[in-house]
């Protein structure tokens, strides 16, 4: 078990800069997601903590070793791509013993590691089969066993599951973090599944242009959105844009929206973010809720049902909300409906909101 630290790390292709001034810190035997949009440079991010890529500065170091100029080989990681590329014509246990074959380890203690790599992944009745035999999530369970029979410190995932489909994905994501758990890697993973690294992480980083704009526990990250980008990224949001005003946030159609956060000093533009879930919404003439104390009043003007979930969009003059419901009253609220909006303070989240 080994913690991983880049610092200062920054990669360009020709006059491309792929990634800008990375310094961050995987603690041991965390489990650690790379979230962001395609070309946000998250493989690239990967590929030097791997070392298939070089770093134009900074720092790569595994445990006390700085590894920064240390070929793959040497870096004692496991890693999983997308594409498993397992050998064909190999057994499942000949897949698995290679990366030990290839450091000198064979016979009887080659034959009980690969062994234990493939209990570890739930397959140690498969040994003999060939990769053909065995379904997508099999031979991906095949591709983890492989990273991990040599003992490596650290587990790198370059989007492992995206080639499988939507249920075998869910059961290898629980099937992932036990094996993490039980080995204790430190594992880093790179996704652009946001649902995903919320499931899976101990900490999520989002990736936005080759920066890392914020890292943090999955809860933290998704209620305390640092930015538009990382509110947008990490699920739907109501975004407030107003002036501050006697502690409050003034928005130009009059409304005055509070925040348990700090705010800017009076006069200074700010936005607010607002996830769809924490808003309450009723029927104008229902009892107020307790405790909610932003209330706001608004027309239905689209209600999307989705079995156990309703999507209500609600205008309040000239300010759209987008609302999530739980599918638990009787009779849905209709387009047209006078409704009052309610929610927290606490779930009101000054943005830095930089185009
Ligand atoms: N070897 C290379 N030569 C030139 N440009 C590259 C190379 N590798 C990556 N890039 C560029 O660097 C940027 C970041 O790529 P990277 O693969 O790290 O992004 P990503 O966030 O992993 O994206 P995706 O989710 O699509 O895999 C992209 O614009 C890509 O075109």
């Amino acid at each position: 078990m080994t913690a991983v630290d880049v610092t200062a790390i920054a990669k360009s292709y020709g006059k491309v800069q792929v990634l800008s001034d990375i310094t961050t810190h995987f603690p041991e035997g965390s489990f650690t997601s790379l979230l962001g949009p395609s070309g946000s440079g998250k493989t690239t991010l990967l590929r030097i903590i791997a070392g298939f890529v070089i770093p134009d500065t900074g720092r790569v170091t595994i445990g006390e070793r700085d590894v920064t100029r240390v070929p793959v080989w040497a870096r004692n990681i496991g890693m999983v791509f997308q594409s498993y590329a397992l050998f064909p014509h190999m057994s499942v246990a000949d897949n698995v013993a290679f990366g030990l074959a290839q450091r000198g380890v064979k016979g009887e203690p080659a034959r009980r590691e690969v062994q234990r790599a493939l209990e570890m992944v739930h397959l140690g009745g498969f040994g003999t089969r060939k990769p053909k035999q065995l379904s997508g999530g099999q031979q991906q369970r095949v591709a983890l066993a492989r990273a991990i029979v040599t003992r490596p410190s650290v587990l790198l995932l370059d989007e492992p599951l995206s080639a499988l489909d939507r249920r075998l994905r869910q059961e290898m994501q629980v099937e992932l973090l036990r094996i993490q758990r039980e080995s204790g890697l430190t594992t880093i993973f790179v996704t652009h599944d946001q649902e995903e690294a919320l499931t899976l992480s101990d900490k999520v980083a989002i990736l936005d242009r080759g920066r890392i704009v914020q890292i943090g526990a999955p809860a933290e990250v998704y209620e305390r959105p640092r930015t538009r980008f990382a509110a947008e990224f990490l699920g739907d949001t109501n975004f407030l844009t107003g002036t501050v005003a006697e502690g409050r946030v003034s928005l130009p159609n009059g409304m005055r929206i509070a925040t348990a956060s700090p705010l800017p000093t009076s006069g200074a533009p700010v936005t607010l973010a607002v996830r769809p879930e924490k808003i309450t919404v009723a029927a104008r003439d229902a009892a107020p809720q307790d405790g909610l104390t932003n209330r706001v009043e608004g027309t239905i003007i689209a209600s999307l049902y989705s079995g156990t979930a309703l999507t209500y969009e609600v205008d309040a003059a000239g300010q759209r909300f987008k609302i999530f419901a739980q599918n638990r009253d009787a009779q849905p609220l209709a387009r047209g409906a006078a409704v009052t909006l309610s929610w927290s303070p606490d779930h009101t989240v000054p943005i830095e909101d930089a185009p």
